[in-house]
């Protein structure tokens, strides 16, 4: 990453303006904390969501530093909004609000590319290059809209969740915004709404077979590295069938990953660390029950999996510690079908596993000490179940992560109620803190965000070859510790959402040292750098609105 004022030099500096007779100007344009405050004052007084997204989008248009400092400092306002849960319905109405008026700003903020352009990818990418205002593109989200959210296959609508993903390496990681490209790979869609929609954006005809996407997937990796050698690749919300595919046969040839498979492994490590520990059950004794195995649900399982290994069981013991449930009951060799080959890992042997068919029969069968819920269904953790939770267990794990919102397995008011106010619970989506019998609880947020901006800076500027599991494992940690003690004494599993520049940069840091233990950092030069020196060399690499205004 080059300095801090790199592309964004000639920002308006806002000096009061005197209005001339006749100008174009009011007569006080304001201080930025003016401009800041009116910017957050107009978006209070939109009353849709929807609405409230398209005009912080207009606003990233016309003034990248009015809204990332509004951004930056109300987190905890701004980030439903331009992230989960309301990118979700933006990404449902993308044919209506495409494009964007961010998309017309420069011509390089948002790139299309559909199979139609399988012989131009390397062209086109050519030609992007010229027009990009920053020497060197620095991280990129892909996606093919094929599963967004939990909402399923939205198109070229995942285009979204892209620009969302992007804008937090910005406001959370501290990523320079010309130095970002959201990226949709447009394969058809087999949405049935969108395909009969004469107002859809993308291609109206059905996907590609996997095989055809994959062949594509090659030759755009094989393009953008040869056209930005550095470019880290974020491959975000496709399907489980290609997700799993596109992250086997590219991680070692190029600096990528899969946000839903790893990154989402890596954040709830993080807060199951902390809550097996405030659970007070060795980590032996734990038994872990994941309801959904498709990429995330498998994802996370042989995340925490892997760290039980490292924390000294054998693969055995640690795999034994692991339930996945699926729409067919629990994930089990001998079920009776063929499972896919991300399910084979995990799946049990027990000879009654082909008998158990819903949640609650499996919930009852495992007696789990932690129920994860990575299955796009809400609802499905049920009163009863939340009460078995709370009469088996002290102080139950229950993680509801299935975004957005609706799609969540519970909200954190049932999971307080159904477990008598004793549960540990992160959910995707940010819910409200719920008073029950007079005190105050606090939600997790287990959500990928925590962990996406610090791994990518990290990897951005050791400029690595490639993204192991040891440096996803080490964004993990580095999330864990990262609890203030304020923090802890709040229970909380995660840190506050305001310090997430701070938490990125930690992690930041976590992950270039794993990087270079593994010699797949570029940047040598910061090998000297002790632990201070390297903290405050990423402290300050990092974007900062404010100081640029
Ligand atoms: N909190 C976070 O940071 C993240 C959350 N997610 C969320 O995880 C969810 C799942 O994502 P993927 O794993 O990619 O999706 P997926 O569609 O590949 O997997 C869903 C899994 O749930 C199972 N399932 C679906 N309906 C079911 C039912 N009625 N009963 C039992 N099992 C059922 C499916 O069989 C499948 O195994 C999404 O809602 C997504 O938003 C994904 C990534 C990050
Ligand atoms: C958060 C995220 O990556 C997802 O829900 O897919
Ligand atoms: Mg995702």
């Amino acid at each position: 990453m080059s300095t801090n004022s790199n592309g964004i030099a000639q920002q308006t500096k806002f000096a009061p303006s005197v209005g001339l007779p006749g100008g174009t100007e009011p007569t006080l344009v304001g201080s930025k904390e003016v401009l800041v405050g009116r910017a957050l004052a107009r978006l209070r007084s939109i009353p849709g969501d929807l609405e409230k997204y398209t005009f912080l989008a207009s606003l990233k248009s016309r003034n990248e530093n009015i809204f990332y400092s509004l951004v930056g400092s109300h987190m905890k306002e701004c980030t439903p909004l331009i992230y989960t849960p309301v990118i979700g319905l933006a990404c449902q109405n993308w044919s209506l609000i495409h494009p964007p008026p961010s998309t017309y700003q420069t011509p390089a903020s948002a790139l299309y590319l559909s199979i139609n352009d399988l012989p131009n990818i390397g062209q086109i990418l050519a030609d992007l290059k010229t027009r990009v205002p920053k020497d060197e593109m620095e991280i990129s989200v892909v996606t093919d809209g094929s599963r967004v959210l939990g909402l399923g296959d939205l198109g070229v609508g995942g285009m979204g969740i892209s620009m969302g993903k992007l804008s937090l390496y910005v406001a959370a990681g501290g990523v320079n915004p010309k130095a970002t490209l959201p990226i949709v790979l447009d394969f058809g869609t087999d949405n049935e709404k969108l395909l009969a929609d004469p107002l859809y954006v993308g291609l109206r005809q059905r996907r590609l077979p996997d095989a055809e996407c994959e062949a594509f997937v090659d030759v755009f990796m094989a393009e953008m590295h040869k056209t930005f050698p550095n470019m880290i690749i974020q491959f975000e919300d496709f399907h489980t069938t290609l997700a799993f595919p596109l992250l086997f046969n590219n991680r070692e040839k190029y600096p990528c990953f899969n946000d839903d498979i790893q990154g989402t492994g890596a954040v709830v490590l993080a807060g199951a660390i902390r809550a097996f520990a405030l659970s007070e059950i060795p980590l032996k004794d734990q038994r872990i029950l994941f309801f959904g195995a498709g990429s995330s649900g498998v994802g996370v399982a042989e995340t925490i999996c892997k760290y039980f290994e490292k924390q000294g069981m054998t693969e055995e013991e640690a795999k034994a510690k692991f339930w996945l449930v699926d729409s067919r009951g629990l994930v089990a060799h001998n079920r009776g079908d063929t499972l896919p080959e991300h399910k084979r890992y995990l799946a049990r042997s027990e000879s009654d596993a082909p008998k158990l068919k819903t949640l609650s029969e499996v919930v009852e069968h495992v007696k789990p000490t932690a129920l994860l819920g990575l299955s796009t269904v809400g609802g499905t953790f049920t009163k009863e179940i939340l009460q078995y939770m709370g009469k088996i267990n002290k102080k139950p794990i229950v993680f509801a992560l299935s975004n957005p919102v609706k799609q969540a397995e519970c909200t954190f008011e049932q999971a307080v109620e159904g477990t008598g106010g004793r549960v540990m619970y992160a959910s995707g989506s940010p819910f409200d803190p719920v008073q029950f019998e007079g005190q105050k609880y606090e939600p997790g947020q287990g959500n990928n965000m925590y962990i996406f901006p610090g791994l990518g800076l990290g990897a951005i500027l050791a400029k690595v070859k490639s993204i192991p599991e040891d440096l996803v494992h080490a964004s993990a940690q580095a999330l864990a510790d990262s609890l203030t003690v304020e923090e802890k004494e709040r229970n909380l599993l995660y840190p506050d959402v305001e310090r997430i520049r701070e938490v990125s940069m930690t992690i930041a840091v976590g992950v270039i040292r794993a990087a270079q233990k593994l010699n797949v950092d570029r940047n040598e030069e910061l090998r000297g750098m002790n632990d201070a020196q390297l903290l405050a060399f990423v402290q300050n690499q990092m974007y900062h609105p404010l100081l640029d205004l």
